[in-house]
């Protein structure tokens, strides 16, 4: 069992000190309240002489290597007599049964189907051993379909029996327990999703990922890498980080949640053509991209949005959302949803403001090539800094960011810096808000139709190539809401300030206690050889 984060802790008073014997070395170990401290060496030997009557204890712990992936290792250390060994026996179990945060019983949904439909393998081969040292106790469900998970947390499982729910898929799959928790989460507490301007319950029980899925977004997002051991161990270890929830509604009517991306024109048409080609695997988002590019469509319309409070500071503040996150607290500070009167009656003709209860709205009509916003960074392997490198996972606040009508190649430019380390933002006809609320409205009226996902014909997609300021059939985009397509181009937008709670802790701040941080497993299995 993981016992606790392993590093010296100079205010921590001290439960037990020991000279041990480690390898081939004497080493004066400490046990504190939450950490078994580094250990000193206090003198070397040559080799353990045959006599010393010496009594092992197996201790595993976490150990932090590069690029935020952390490992776990398995020490011994030698004491010389059985009632020392028992003694931090004794004392770590102890320890070990106060911390609380520490989950007991997990539900584990896998998708396997998910990325190169490894999920069933990475959970059985890489995640369940840790588990089972950690003496957690599961209750796995392969799903056998789409919306299996969601549809199981929404009406069937009882929840008080667990402790956390584990999703070992990508993003898809994250979402779809997503919608089954806030959804049990509200008519638990009989509370009407269909009220854009409703305050949700947050949900109790914490969401662990493994990734196993293509691109596996929120994962890397939360923390720094999509490596399912890693995840395992900020699942064991009992990590909590807070994370908003936007809800996404069309007149009053309940839509869909996003965590991450919601795209209209660019990503949108990317997702709705990458979806009529599911048969060509992960490459079919290159080869959408690609097209979407060349067609270079834009979309008119009108986005009003309800700006964040200063305090929150501003995208291009270059300051990064990381393990306790200060933007975040002052985020949780300033409340949900502020009370009052949140309806938004669109702006008139000319004006460029609106005043209803929560304050004061901007308003702003153009032609955009793309409407972006970014509750987290979506930072992923391709894009490690993100599409809002500056966002937070926590703050109440989601980055929307305008990309006017602009030249193909200006567009490019724009794209590329996604993937390198220049200013997305810092182009003429880009800028990016840091909002709580936000609506669409398509200057087209906006027809709600089932979106059509069969292939264009080639002789179409040549054509939408070969036109200079190409127009689809309705004249609107659809909107990406992560990675799924909305019917509505219409829509309303409230970010719900830490909802949901991951077991992770954000990604960490530089490699500052690399060295020195551990982290202990066993605990009550612990085994003692003598
Ligand atoms: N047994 C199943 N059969 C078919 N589809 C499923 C099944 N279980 C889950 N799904 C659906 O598969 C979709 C994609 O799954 P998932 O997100 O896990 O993988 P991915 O698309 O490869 O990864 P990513 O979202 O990171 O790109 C999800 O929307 C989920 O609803």
């Amino acid at each position: 069992m993981l016992i606790s984060e392993f590093f010296i802790m100079v205010n921590q008073p001290t439960l037990l000190s020991s000279q041990l014997f480690y390898e081939n070395r004497v080493v004066e170990v400490t046990l504190n309240r939450v950490m078994l401290g580094l250990w000193k060496e206090i003198e070397t030997r040559r080799k353990r002489s045959a006599s010393f009557n010496c009594i092992s204890k197996d201790v595993s712990y976490t150990e932090r290597t590069k690029h935020h992936c952390w490992r776990c290792k398995d020490i011994i250390f030698h004491c010389l007599d059985k009632a020392q060994r028992q003694q931090w026996v004794q004392t770590i179990n102890n320890q070990l049964s106060l911390l609380s945060i520490r989950p007991k019983r997990l539900l584990v949904y896998i998708n396997p189907y998910s990325g190169k439909q490894r999920g069933k393998w990475i959970y059985e081969q890489r995640v369940a051993p840790l588990f089972s040292r950690a003496s957690i106790s599961t209750d796995v469900i392969v799903t056998e379909s789409a919306n299996h998970a969601r549809d199981h947390l929404k009406t069937e499982v009882d929840l008080k029996q667990c402790d956390g729910v584990v999703c070992v898929g990508g993003d898809g799959m994250f979402s779809e327990v997503v919608h089954g928790l806030v959804s049990r989460t509200q008519s638990d507490s009989r509370v009407d999703q269909n009220q854009p301007n409703q305050d949700l319950v947050p949900c109790a029980l914490r969401i662990g990922i493994i990734p196993a899925g293509s691109t596996d977004c929120i994962c890397y997002s939360t923390t720094g890498t999509n490596d399912p051991v890693t995840s395992a161990l900020h699942i064991i270890m009992g990590d909590s980080q807070p994370m908003d929830v936007c809800s996404v509604h069309h007149n009053n009517t309940f839509l869909r949640y996003s965590v991450s991306l919601l795209g209209y024109g660019f990503y949108g048409d990317v997702l709705t053509d990458s979806e009529r080609k599911r048969w060509m695997g992960p490459s079919r988002y290159d080869f959408s991209g690609l097209k979407t590019f060349l067609t270079h469509q834009y979309y008119e319309g009108t986005v009003a949005f309800l700006p964040a409070k200063d305090n929150l500071g501003n995208p291009r503040d270059k300051i990064k959302c990381r393990t306790r996150c200060h933007i975040c607290e002052q985020g949780a500070n300033n409340g949900q949803l502020l009370s009052g009167d949140h309806v938004y009656k669109m702006a008139e003709e000319n004006s460029d403001e609106e005043t209803s209860g929560d304050g004061v709205w901007r308003v702003i009509r153009g032609k955009f090539l793309a409407i972006n916003a970014a509750c987290m960074s979506c930072a992923c392997p391709r894009s490690p800094r993100g599409l809002s490198p500056y966002a937070h996972l926590a703050d109440g606040t989601t980055d929307l960011i305008l990309v006017r009508k602009a030249s193909r190649l200006d567009f490019l430019r724009h794209l590329i810096r996604h993937t390198n380390k220049d200013d997305q933002f810092d182009m003429s006809f880009v800028e990016v808000h840091r909002v709580r609320r936000f609506r669409f409205a398509p200057k087209h009226s906006n027809v709600i139709s089932e979106v059509d996902l069969s292939e264009t014909s080639g002789k179409k997609i040549c054509n939408q190539v070969c036109t200079a300021h190409p127009n689809n059939d309705t004249g609107h985009s659809n909107w990406n809401c992560d990675g799924e397509i909305l019917p509505h181009a219409d829509i309303q937008v409230s970010v719900h300030c830490q909802l949901i709670r991951l077991f992770a802790r954000g990604v960490e701040r530089g490699t500052t206690f690399d060295t020195y941080t551990w982290s202990v497993i066993e605990g009550s299995n612990l085994s003692w050889q003598a």
